[in-house]
C-alpha cells in the first residue's frame, strides 16, 4: 500500500525499543519513517528489517559525506537493505554525487529516492559566514540543489522556505524533502529556518520531515491525523 500522506516521521530516539514502540503507536496508511545518526549508531540495520516488517517506508537519514568511492558504496548497501529514501550531502561535491547515482544505477529494480542535502535548517546565514560561505542560506541553497539535479540526485533536502524557488527553478518533479517543520504553536527548538505544514505544502515541498512536534506530542497519532487533515490527506 502507497502512503499518500507527505509527511516522514523522524524517529530519533537512543534506543531502538523506543522508536518500535513509537512506530506502532503510529500506521503506514498515515507517515513514513525516518532513521537518523542517533538511532542507527545504537540500533544498526536490524530497525531497519523491524520497521519494514511493521510495513513502513523508511527514510535512512546518514547524510553520507566522504570521499566518492566510500559514499557510493555505503549507498549501495543501503539501496539493497530496501529503504524508500537515503540521502547524502551535497557539499560532497559532483563526483561524490555521481558516483552515488551511478551505484544505484547497477542495481538492478532498485526504487530508492537519491537525495542531496543542501543547508541544514538549523543554519543561518551567520553559521554559514562562519564557514566561509558569504551566499545567503537562499543562494547557497540554490547553488547546491542545481548541482544536485545536474549530479543525477532525485531531489535535496532543505527549507520549505526554499520550496518554491526550487520548484520553479528545477521543476515540479524533482523532490523537495523538507525539515524545520513546525506546526502553530509548537517549540521551534534548535531549527532556524521553519514554515508549518500546510505553508510547506503550498510552497511546493513534496515530503515534510517531523520528529519532536509528534514524537515528544502527548498523543502523537493525534497531531500526525490532525495534520493530515488539515493537509488534506487522509
Ligand atoms: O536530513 C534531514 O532529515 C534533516 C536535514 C535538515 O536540514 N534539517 C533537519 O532537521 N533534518 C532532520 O529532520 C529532523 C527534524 O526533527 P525535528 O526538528 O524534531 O522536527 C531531524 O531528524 C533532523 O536530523
Amino acid at each position: 500500500m502507497t502512503c499518500q500522506s507527505p509527511i516522514v516521521v523522524a524517529l530519533d530516539f537512543p534506543t531502538p525499543a523506543q522508536a518500535i514502540d513509537m512506530a506502532k503507536r503510529l500506521d503506514p496508511a498515515l507517515c513514513r519513517v525516518k532513521v537518523g545518526k542517533e538511532l542507527f549508531t545504537k540500533a544498526g540495520p536490524a530497525i531497519l528489517d523491524e520497521l519494514h516488517a511493521l510495513g513502513f517506508d523508511i527514510f535512512l537519514d546518514l547524510k553520507f559525506h566522504d570521499i566518492p568511492n566510500t559514499v557510493a558504496n555505503a549507498v549501495s548497501v543501503a539501496a539493497k537493505a530496501g529503504v524508500w529514501m537515503v540521502n547524502v550531502h551535497a557539499s560532497g561535491g559532483r563526483r561524490m554525487m555521481e558516483a552515488s547515482a551511478n551505484a544505484l544505477a547497477n542495481i538492478q529494480d532498485h526504487n530508492t529516492l537519491l537525495i542531496a542535502v543542501t543547508v541544514l535548517t538549523s543554519m543561518d546565514q551567520t553559521d554559514l559566514q562562519e564557514i566561509g560561505i558569504d551566499l545567503s542560506p537562499r543562494d547557497h541553497v540554490l547553488r547546491l540543489a542545481n548541482l544536485a539535479k545536474s549530479s543525477g540526485m532525485d531531489g535535496v533536502v532543505c527549507s520549505a522556505q526554499e520550496s518554491q524557488m526550487l520548484s520553479s527553478e528545477l521543476g515540479k518533479d524533482f523532490v523537495l524533502v523538507t525539515p524545520g517543520i513546525r506546526p502553530i504553536g509548537s517549540d521551534q527548538g534548535d531549527q532556524k529556518r521553519i514554515l508549518t505544514p500546510a505553508e510547506a505544502m503550498v510552497q511546493g515541498s513534496h515530503y515534510l520531515v517531523m520528529g519532536r512536534p509528534i514524537t515528544q506530542a502527548a498523543d502523537p497519532i493525534a497531531v500526525l491525523m490532525q495534520t493530515n487533515k488539515d493537509l488534506g490527506v487522509a
